[in-house]
């Protein structure tokens, strides 16, 4: 039997924007809700493009859209959290995700402060809490490089995982 070791590769002119996405939408990712205050507002958004950079400074990148209606609140007070979601947050998701006015947004949770000021939801899996430090252009989006400088962790809840373009459970192993 003779076995290809060359994968099947589909040969295209050029990557199309939807069958970018509907390959994007095959990565599974972790779900944050980013949220800043200070002189250019209160703002928050949900985010998947959120990536570990290093751990030394403690940096992690953020990649947000230069069309969406927070873009000049982030940009203004140059700090923000990363708030990472547990299970039971689906439907706050949406609303960090949708059109909806931001107090009504903010309204769905409770928040508190850590080191920058900017909101930390309370029952997140882990909120890290950021100045940012670097911004850079690429195409449509910015990418917010950001350095940690507090966080809050609760080691007790589940994960919330954005797959296929929809939310799955991620459940932590419990000693039995
Ligand atoms: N990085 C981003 O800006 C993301 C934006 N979204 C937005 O949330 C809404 C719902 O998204 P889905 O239900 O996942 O369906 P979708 O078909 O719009 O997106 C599928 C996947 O493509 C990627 N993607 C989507 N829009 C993108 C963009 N403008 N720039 C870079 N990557 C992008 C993401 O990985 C996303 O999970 C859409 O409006 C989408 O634009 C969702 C995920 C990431
Ligand atoms: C699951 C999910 C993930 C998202 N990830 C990102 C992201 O990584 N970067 C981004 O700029 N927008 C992302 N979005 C879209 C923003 O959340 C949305 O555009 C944001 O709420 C701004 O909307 P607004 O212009 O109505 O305020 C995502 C939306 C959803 C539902």
């Amino acid at each position: 039997m003779t076995v290809s070791d060359k994968p099947v590769v589909e040969k295209q002119a050029a990557v199309e924007k939807q069958n970018y996405r509907d390959a994007m939408a095959r990565l599974g990712s972790a779900v944050n809700i980013i949220t800043t205050d200070g002189p250019g507002g209160r703002a928050g958004f949900t985010a998947s493009a959120v990536c570990s950079v290093t751990d030394s400074p403690p940096t992690l990148l953020v990649c947000l859209n230069r069309s969406a209606s927070v873009h000049s609140a982030f940009t203004q007070n140059q700090v923000l959290c990363v708030n990472t979601l547990a299970d039971c947050h689906e439907s706050l998701s949406n609303l960090f995700g949708g059109k909806t006015p931001m107090q009504q947004r903010f309204e769905a949770a409770e928040w508190a402060r850590l080191a920058t000021g900017s909101p930390v939801l309370t029952n997140a899996l882990v909120s890290f809490d950021c100045n940012v430090t670097q911004i850079t252009s690429v195409g449509t989006h910015d990418i917010l490089i950001c350095e940690a400088v507090a966080l809050r962790r609760n080691d007790d809840s589940h994960g919330l995982v954005y797959f296929d373009r929809r939310y799955h459970p991620l459940m932590r192993q419990t000693a039995c």
